[in-house]
């Protein structure tokens, strides 16, 4: 039995927590919301991120942070990306031993444009992280608590860590698989956010499969040629940090990317939909560090962009659809038929 401290409660903290305590560990739920850890000891539920889902005794909350993590040997990280900082910040102070940290974060920092390990490895004094390993996939925390079967893929730069993660976290209803590959399972995880934006745009505006078959496919070769551009194995984006989760996010009512973008597509204000969300929705930030990233890598993006410019430019979404399908000629297998002719040349 490990102990396990997972900070943050909310869909996914929760329903990881669930994980762990199915498997018999000892799990410590920090919330930053003294009522939210209350409710969860009292009432045995969490009824804002995951209700009607009964909470076992084996999953006990925690408001103070120094109680949740100080004897830990597993931090699960499971809050918003743009809260990691602040989080690890006061997290460190509270260490004693060194521990394994695995974040299940999907997001890139506008203009440091560090992924979250690299957040990670910035905030946590080197001496008190044993190892760091990413667990992604495509997994709604809804699905996961209802035991629904699900595949994820763990990830680190020690492959003996990723397995370690693996064990943790492995049941019949929850299948872990492993992946050196942490550059391209990060990007994955991120980027998909930002096509499931679009593809919620396009399902608000009254677009069909053709479309959502579109936003996927060519979603991907985005997300391949920049995640690749970076250093991450393209064949990474075939796998279930990539594909996998891409479809999951792009296609599910669960999605809160995909779902933000739907009220978007129907005409909704950006901060309406924000504010209407109550949940994290990842991809809005994302989408101005993928802009940015593209710039910097020098690569073509034109989903992630058109959906930059709805984003942030106020661009009306149809608009940004219309100009998409009027773009120039190309070949579909354009980044293949450039590494031919440069290997010829
Ligand atoms: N929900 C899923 O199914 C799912 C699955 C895989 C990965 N993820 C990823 O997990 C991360 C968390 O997502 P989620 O769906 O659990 O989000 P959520 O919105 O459901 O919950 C976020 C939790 O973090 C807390 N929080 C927000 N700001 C905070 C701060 N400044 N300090 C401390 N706590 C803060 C919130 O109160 C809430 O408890 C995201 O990066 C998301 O992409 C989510
Ligand atoms: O609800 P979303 O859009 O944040 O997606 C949740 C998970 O990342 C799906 O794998």
């Amino acid at each position: 039995m490990k102990k396990a401290a997972i900070l943050g409660a909310g869909s996914w903290g929760t329903a990881l927590a669930l994980v762990l305590a199915d498997n018999g560990h000892d799990v410590r739920l920090w919330s930053h919301r003294k009522s939210l850890a209350d409710e969860i000891n009292e009432r045995r539920q969490n009824s804002k991120y995951l209700p009607d889902i009964g909470l076992p005794d084996g999953i006990r909350a925690f408001h103070q942070l120094k109680e949740a993590a100080e004897d830990a040997a597993v931090l699960v990280v499971a809050v918003p990306s743009k809260a990691i900082r602040e989080v690890m910040g006061e997290v460190r102070k509270h260490l004693k031993e060194p521990v394994t940290v695995v974040h299940v974060c999907k997001g890139i920092e506008p203009d440091s444009l560090k992924r979250v390990s690299e957040i990670l490895t910035e905030e946590m004094p080197e001496e008190l992280m044993k190892d760091l390993v990413v667990l992604s996939g495509p997994s709604h925390a809804e699905e996961v608590s209802l035991r629904h079967p699900t595949t994820v893929t763990s990830s680190s730069l020690n492959p003996e860590a990723a397995e370690y993660v693996q064990e943790l976290f492995m049941n019949q209803h929850f299948r872990v698989y492993t992946n050196p590959d942490i550059i391209g399972v990060e990007m994955g995880g991120a980027l998909k956010n930002v096509i499931a934006l679009a593809a919620g745009i396009t399902d608000g505006l009254g677009y069909g499969d053709n479309a959502k078959a579109a936003l996927i496919t060519r979603g991907l070769a985005e997300i391949a040629r920049l995640g690749s551009a970076m250093g991450g194995n393209p064949l990474t984006f075939s796998g279930l940090t990539g594909i996998g989760d891409l479809i999951v996010t792009c296609t599910s009512v669960h999605s809160r990317n995909w779902r933000a973008g739907n009220l978007l597509g129907k005409g909704h204000e950006l901060q309406e939909v924000l504010d209407s969300m109550g949940m994290v929705v990842e991809g809005v930030r994302t989408a101005k560090a993928a802009h940015q990233l593209a710039e910097k890598y020098e690569v073509k993006m034109p989903i992630a962009e058109a959906l930059y410019q709805v984003l942030f430019h106020n661009q009306h979404p149809k608009t940004a659809v219309d100009s998409l399908m009027g773009r120039g000629r190309t070949h579909e297998m354009e980044d293949l038929v450039n590494i031919m002719e440069n290997r010829l040349t």
